[in-house]
């Protein structure tokens, strides 16, 4: 059973077509990146998913089926404002807004100390959330958004204020949910962090999904057809190469068209006069395809 099964969803806002026809599904034990430049419709499309906004058109499923009252204790959301109650504590903050998933206060209570112990915030239980900074606070809005141990989570940006050590954190938490065949959905415009992390992603592009795949395969209908080595000696005149680029020490050998580089790799080895530190077929990173969909390329 899809966690999410998105199928031709629209959405228009007086004379703005914000999502026009929109399908994915996201599978348990998944982590989904949903990415596309501001305005794409990505938000307008989470708020359909937890029925804030209803679609014009199109289907949407949630574990299953139409979405309920039941289900919606079943989802935890991390909107992109953030906001908590600024006059309470952080212990008691995160209590109330467990119980409003339906956990039970004392649960609710143990489960939220040990996730502040978990993520070194142990020690501000008791100050109240206006005495927290960014970053502090946004641990504690993450932890309200998991508390609950939904199946399925639904992030916006979820490390905008957080540090590198907060971020592995942040990260390791949504990696055990992960492990534990639930289903997160993350949406961000950190290309670097849907890389490491995600199986599957999509793009959307001014109310369409553009991209949808795994990174594996959206990667290699964007490759170029080379490879990039580094090292030393003379990397010209080798068999099967169209072109070569040099910047920063890297080298990158264009391939001809049924060029292999695998034979370019036995060529290299095979000159005397020259060593290689490093050989790799190149990829594209999701930064550079993000700009090249934006304008207009779709891979082969
Ligand atoms: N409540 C609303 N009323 C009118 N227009 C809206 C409303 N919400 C969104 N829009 C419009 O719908 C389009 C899609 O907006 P949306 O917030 O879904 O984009 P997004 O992909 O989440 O962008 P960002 O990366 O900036 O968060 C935009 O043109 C936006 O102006």
């Amino acid at each position: 059973m899809a966690m999410l099964n998105i199928v031709d969803v629209k959405k228009s806002f007086a004379g703005t077509e914000a999502v026009r026809g929109v399908s994915f599904n996201v599978e348990p034990g998944e982590l989904f990146g949903v990415l596309g430049p501001n305005g794409a419709g990505k938000t307008t499309t989470i708020r359909m998913i937890l029925d804030i906004l209803r679609p014009d058109s199109g289907s949407i499923e949630v574990l299953g089926g139409a979405m309920d009252e039941a289900k919606k204790n079943r989802i935890g959301y991390l909107p992109e404002e953030r906001g908590l109650y600024r006059n309470l504590k952080v212990l008691d903050c995160m209590v109330y807004l467990a119980t409003l998933k339906g956990l039970e206060r004392n649960e609710a209570r143990k489960r939220a100390s040990d996730y502040l112990e978990r993520v070194e915030l142990g020690h501000v239980a008791q100050k109240k959330v206006s005495e927290l900074s960014k970053g502090m606070q946004q641990k504690v809005q993450f932890g309200t958004t998991i508390l609950h141990e939904p199946d399925i989570v639904i992030i916006d940006e979820p490390f905008e204020a957080l540090d590198p050590v907060n971020t592995r954190m942040v990260k390791d938490l949504l990696f055990d949910i992960r492990r534990e065949g639930r289903a997160v959905l993350m949406c961000t415009h950190q290309m670097h962090l849907i890389e490491e992390m995600c199986d599957r992603i999509v793009m959307f592009n001014r109310g369409e999904i553009v991209l949808n795949g795994t990174l594996r395969d959206v990667r290699r209908r964007f490759a170029p057809n080379a490879v990039w080595v580094e090292g030393h000696g003379s990397f010209d005149n080798l068999p099967g190469i169209e072109s070569v680029q040099t910047e920063n020490g890297q080298v990158q050998l264009n391939l001809q068209a049924g060029t292999s580089p695998q034979s370019v790799f036995q060529a290299l080895a095979s000159r005397s006069d020259t060593t290689v530190d490093r050989f790799e077929v190149a990829i594209p990173s999701l930064d550079d395809i993000f700009v090249r969909v934006v304008n207009g390329e779709r891979g082969q």
